[in-house]
């Protein structure tokens, strides 16, 4: 599966944050999105999204069936900050989250499964998900997003908040997941990057670019994002 962007631009007011994007993505990497701060990495994925409505450019999805325009269930994103339905607890959430999406769920598994899979402890599961820490709560929306089996999943920031210990969980599930799906990763960690990611996609200027990584030692490949990034002005 290729997943294409052609001609993205989204500007806001007078500032052009993406211009004329246009890159391709395969199915079975994790990319890495690095860019500075402010450098449009979440208006980039709102706009994939359709959180955000882009004022040009075209998406398609090309896999053994052909070429199509994404769909909603395509995409699975996951916000640095995350949102989860605080009434409820991690059990109804979950159990919800089943129920509505039955129908296209391949192999719904028992919830007590999920849970064991994600790391989230037996005594805290039947806890009102406002009782939930920020880690567990980010936890629950990438296990909402691994149970759906999106063909895009989107991550912003994702392990930036989150301790050593359940940071290497989340990379072992990220990795585990990543042959059938294109993972896009934004983050402004750049071990976290080399060390996740078969690619590496700098937003700089507004545009996408993609770094080889090929004959460089970790050493000069940081040395070469960091110089592109910093030629970064306020665009
Ligand atoms: N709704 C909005 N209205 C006006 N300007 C916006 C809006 N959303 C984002 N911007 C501007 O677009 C630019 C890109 O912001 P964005 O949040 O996409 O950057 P980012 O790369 O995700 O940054 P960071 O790494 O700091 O999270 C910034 O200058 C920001 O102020």
């Amino acid at each position: 599966m290729i997943f294409t962007i052609e001609h993205l631009s989204k500007r806001f007011d007078a500032k052009e944050v993406l211009r004329d994007i246009s890159f391709s993505f395969e199915s079975g990497k994790i990319y890495g999105l690095l860019g500075r701060n402010g450098a449009g990495k979440t208006t980039l994925f709102n706009c994939l999204n359709g959180d955000l409505k882009a004022d040009s450019g075209i998406y398609t999805i090309q896999d053994t069936a052909g070429t199509r325009t994404p769909v909603p269930d395509d995409i699975g994103y996951v916000l640095s900050t995350p949102t989860v339905p605080e009434f409820l607890t991690g059990r109804e959430f979950l159990k919800f989250f089943c129920d509505i999406h039955s129908g296209r769920i391949k192999g719904i598994r028992p919830l007590d499964d999920y849970f064991d899979y994600i790391g989230i402890d037996r005594m805290d599961r039947d806890k009102l998900l406002k009782d939930y820490s920020h880690g567990m709560k980010n936890k629950m929306q990438m296990l909402i997003n691994i149970i759906a089996q999106p063909n895009l999943l989107l991550l912003d920031e994702p392990l930036t908040s989150l301790d050593v210990v359940v940071a290497e969980e989340m990379k072992d599930v990220l990795r585990s997941i990543k042959s059938d799906r294109i993972t896009i990763l934004s983050t402004h960690i750049m071990d976290l990057a080399l060390d996740m990611c078969d690619e590496i996609v700098l937003l700089s200027h507004g545009v996408l670019e993609k770094v080889d990584k090929n004959n460089l030692d970790n050493n000069d490949f940081k040395d070469k994002i960091i110089a592109a990034l910093k030629e970064e002005t306020n665009v």
